[in-house]
């Protein structure tokens, strides 16, 4: 998957420099209020992608009404999803879903639910049509677009059971945080579809989105951390990470080193330890998502060395 998405960070996001620098090329997703937490990206597809596209996509990806730029979701636009489905079943949102693994795993272990996989790549999509095909998945579609406006528009409030957000793109650089997924305001978004009792899952492999994600996440008043206190102290992965180095291979920037105690390498990531004391006592770590399939993406993170962490938040 990773050969699929260039990184992020890699080359400058359109807008994020263009918009300041003496190069004034028209940013198309600028109308939007937020920054979007993606860069578009070729959608050249496969053979056998475009065949199963050409085929499959008037089925099962959501034709969805556009405001300006082709990823965004046109006000006012309302979807029945009982009448998209055929049935009305518990939902779950895969959101930034790549190439669909985890939602063809959730449709395969759970018949019973509907999945909706939000993601702005065509060649995701694509490979996700192409396994829902080979599987004959009638509890799946596709919704090419952003994932904020999804939220907003597409999803009714209180109707969603599991949102899950697994491996966002984690943009590193400081000035590129506004880009990432999981904010406040995303939080606030997840708590309006999600019916009482319905949980967000999270997973990242980088401890400092792990760290920003319980942050913004356990600072919710809608969400309650569903293993508070779990894996704190030296069972914490944040704790080996501090103490381990593991984020020194970092691919898309080099890690400042932090003062003190912690080894020279450690990164930024490292937020929220203090430099006398890099034991993460918070915890609050949930145990990996038994539904969450290890995809090539997960498994080139820990072949780098990284941890994986996992949150559960359920909605109050
Ligand atoms: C790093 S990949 C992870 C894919 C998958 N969840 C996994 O675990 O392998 C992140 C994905 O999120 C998608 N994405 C990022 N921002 C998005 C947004 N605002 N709306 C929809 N998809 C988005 C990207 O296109 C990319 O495919």
């Amino acid at each position: 998957m990773s050969s699929e998405h260039p990184h992020p960070d890699s080359p400058d996001p359109a807008g994020a420099q263009h918009a300041h620098g003496h190069n004034h090329r028209p940013d198309p997703e600028l109308y939007r209020t937020e920054p979007v937490s993606f860069v578009r990206r070729g959608d050249r597809l496969t053979t056998r992608r475009q065949k199963t596209w050409d085929r499959a996509a008037g089925s099962y990806i959501v034709d969805v009404p556009r405001d300006r730029a082709t990823t965004s979701v046109a006000e006012g636009t309302r979807i029945d999803w009982t009448q998209v489905f055929g049935r009305r079943a518990p939902l779950v949102v895969d959101i930034g879903s790549g190439l669909g693994e985890s939602t063809v795993q959730g449709a395969m272990d759970h018949p019973d639910w509907d999945l909706i996989s939000v993601e702005v790549y065509t060649p995701g999509l694509a490979a996700l049509l192409v396994q829902v095909e080979d599987r004959e998945l009638g509890n799946v579609r596709g919704v090419q677009a952003n994932a904020p406006e999804v939220l907003d528009k597409l999803l009714p409030a209180g109707g969603v059971q599991e949102v899950w957000v697994f491996f966002p793109d984690p943009w590193h650089k400081t000035r590129h945080h506004k880009r990432r997924l999981v904010s406040p305001t995303f939080a606030d978004r997840v708590a309006r579809v999600l019916a009482s009792g319905g949980v967000l899952r999270l997973a990242t492999d980088w401890s400092s989105y792990a760290v920003h994600m319980r942050e913004v996440m356990d600072g919710h008043p809608e969400f309650e951390n569903a293993h508070p206190g779990r894996a704190a102290g030296p069972e914490s992965p944040l704790t080996r990470v501090r103490l381990e180095g593991r984020e020194l291979q970092v691919g898309a920037q080099p890690v400042a080193p932090r003062a003190g105690t912690l080894r020279a390498g450690v990164s930024e990531a490292t937020a929220g330890a203090t430099s006398q004391d890099p034991v993460d006592h918070r915890g609050g770590w949930a145990p990996r998502f038994e539904g969450r399939p290890l995809t090539s993406f997960e498994a080139k993170a820990l072949n780098a060395g990284r941890l994986v962490f996992d949150l559960t938040y359920r909605r109050r």
